[in-house]
């Protein structure tokens, strides 16, 4: 089995539409709006969203949170992925009625349930939403920085790329930095080169959410591929939401081709019709990338992973014991 490691995917995006309609059934929603014919309904990123809300707000209690986080972990650990960092929001939580504390605990406990039984390691992400605002942002960052819960070992942001300007966030960032957290956030997705290139200037992160549309600009390719910043690419998100026409469209090649670390990632999968395992297929297929291509995306994940030096060596020793 080939084996993978993510970087990108939010733990409610991650909920598909039949774990969905059971939630809204549980809590006596009506989910017809959003799920039809065992599909979500969306025709742009803003209607993906508001699809996105609905589903997240059907997940209330600890026990909800723990199982989804189980139940989705155990399945890429089956498509033999080693390593996932889920995105995690707490203030999706809190309008679900959960206190952010709660709700990582809950998490961690899927976390820990999903290695129990199959081996792969998890870490959260804390991420802030952008169109919530600076405010709600740099309360997430904080509640990051307190790390009460030790899987909690990055923070992001994620949400309408095109609200607000990156400026304003950097407090956010400047308090989970200086709580030693890993940092990444959303940009270059759904606005263009120069949202890549102000959260370089401006959040200094390692990674960058999509960072796709770098590609727009040569001399901020070159600036990836030279400060080794990590691009977490989710290929089959940017065709869905149509960031570019078709696979051959998209910039992944290209930017690999210039020295820029890129990995592969499944975003917010039944959203998109998607799955670790199946942009993997898509880099094979649309990319022309063999298995030994493929092994590296892996590597490149892992050596970016926010995850302790202990850890990162037991993943590695992992697949060295499969390519050998
Ligand atoms: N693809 C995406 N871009 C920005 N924010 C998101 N939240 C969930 N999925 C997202
Ligand atoms: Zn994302």
């Amino acid at each position: 089995m080939r084996l993978s490691a993510e970087l990108h995917c939010h733990i409610e995006g991650a909920a598909d539409p039949q774990l969905v309609n059971e939630q809204a059934r549980k809590y006596g929603a009506d989910a017809s709006r959003y799920i039809r014919d065992g599909s979500f309904v969306w025709h742009d990123f803003t209607s993906f969203l508001e699809a996105y809300d609905f589903a997240a707000d059907l997940f209330r209690s600890e026990d909800d949170y723990a199982r989804l986080t189980e139940h989705y972990l155990t399945s890429l650990a089956r498509d033999g992925a080693i390593y996932s960092e889920i995105f995690i929001s707490p203030d999706h939580a809190r309008k679900a009625g959960l206190s952010p504390q709660a709700y990582t605990d809950a998490l961690g406990e899927g976390i820990m349930r999903a290695r129990d039984k199959t081996g792969i390691e998890g870490r959260m992400i804390v991420v802030g939403i952008r169109h919530f605002g600076v405010e709600a942002v740099e309360a997430a960052a904080r509640f990051a920085a307190r790390r009460e819960n030790p899987l909690v070992t990055g923070f992001g942001m994620s949400g309408e790329e095109r609200h607000g300007d990156l400026e304003d966030y950097v407090r956010a960032f400047e308090i989970a930095r200086e709580a030693g957290l890993g940092i990444t956030v959303h940009a270059g997705e759904l606005a263009g080169w120069k949202s890549v290139a102000a959260a370089l200037d401006h959040l200094r992160p390692s990674r960058i959410g999509h960072g796709v549309r770098a590609i727009e600009n040569p001399d901020l390719v070159r600036r990836i591929a030279e400060q080794g910043v990590v691009l977490e690419c989710c290929p089959g998100s940017n065709i869905a939401l149509e960031v570019f026409p078709r696979f051959a469209d998209h910039p992944f090649p290209k930017l690999l081709a210039a020295g820029c670390k890129v990995t592969l990632n499944s975003d917010d999968p039944p959203y998109f019709w998607t799955s670790l395992r199946k942009e993997y297929d898509i880099a094979a297929e649309h990319f022309g990338m063999d298995e030994k291509a493929l092994a590296k995306v892996t590597r490149t994940a892992i050596e970016a992973a926010f995850v302790d030096r202990k850890t990162k060596a037991a993943l590695f020793a992992r697949l060295d014991r499969k390519s050998r």
